[in-house]
């Protein structure tokens, strides 16, 4: 690591720690961080930063636990299994917070673009997009005005309605790496998708990662479709 990463890491680390202080008193945080509360204030008040392996323990394992507690803190699941997530999707500082523990607490190959679905995916895309210093693209069910040539990928659903995505041609060129994301995955079915754009492109997959699976069965459909690590932060 050099020394801009070392800096980086270790203000992410402080970035955690001020979310967690947040709810929060000194003595709580120790208990949750299992660091010495003076140590604590000193990170949170910017007097100090907290060494890179502290740090690293901080953002990979503490934050991966952390920030799922947040998540699940901010989503509502309705009598019939659906998800409110607004409270996540709608909070780009809070997925901002995320992106860094995704990274290093899941086993991603650093990707070229990051791929997910409109709507409701583009903004975790969008902050990992720009923790990695890469593209973000995103598929959407129409055709966007202007553009000509679109690669399709096109599934009938559970529900019997035919699905189509469309992403630009240019969006991803064959042999990159794409990690694809979103911020919800419940039948599979939207990855599925996303994967086969990705195959189309004759690109390869980074991973695919959502913040919420709702039930396994989604997790477990996109792991047929790859070997890359498939993985989400919570799942309700
Ligand atoms: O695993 P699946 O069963 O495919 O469900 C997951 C997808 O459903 C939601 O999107 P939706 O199609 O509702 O579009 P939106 O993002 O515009 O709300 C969600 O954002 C995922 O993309
Ligand atoms: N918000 C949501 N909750 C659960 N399953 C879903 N499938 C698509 N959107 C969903």
């Amino acid at each position: 690591m050099n020394r801009a990463e070392k800096a980086a890491l270790q203000l992410r680390a402080v970035d955690v720690l001020r979310m967690l202080k947040e709810t929060r008193t000194y003595d709580e945080l120790a208990e949750t961080t299992g660091l010495p509360a003076g140590d604590l204030n000193r990170y949170v008040n910017g007097h100090v930063l907290p060494g890179t392996e502290r740090a690293r323990e901080v953002v990979e394992d503490l934050g991966r636990e952390a920030l799922a507690g947040e998540l699940e803190a901010r989503i509502r699941v309705d009598d019939e299994g659906y998800v409110d997530n607004s409270a996540a999707v709608f909070d780009q500082s809070f997925l901002d917070l995320v992106a860094p523990v995704v990274a290093n607490a899941f086993d991603f190959d650093r990707p070229d673009v990051v791929l997910t679905a409109a709507t409701d995916g583009i903004t975790l895309a969008a902050s990992l997009a720009s923790y990695y210093g890469t593209r973000c693209a995103y598929a959407k069910k129409s055709k966007e005005t202007a553009v000509e040539e679109f690669i399709e990928a096109r599934e009938r659903l559970q529900s019997g309605i035919e699905l189509t995505y469309y992403l630009p041609e240019s969006a991803i060129d064959a042999g990159e790496s794409v990690l694809v994301v979103d911020d919800l995955i419940r039948s599979g079915e939207t990855q599925e998708l996303l994967l086969d754009i990705v195959d189309t492109a004759d690109a390869d997959v980074a991973g695919v990662f959502a913040l919420i699976a709702a039930g396994e069965d989604g997790i477990q459909r996109a792991r047929n479709h790859t070997d890359a690590p498939v993985d989400a932060l919570t799942t309700v």
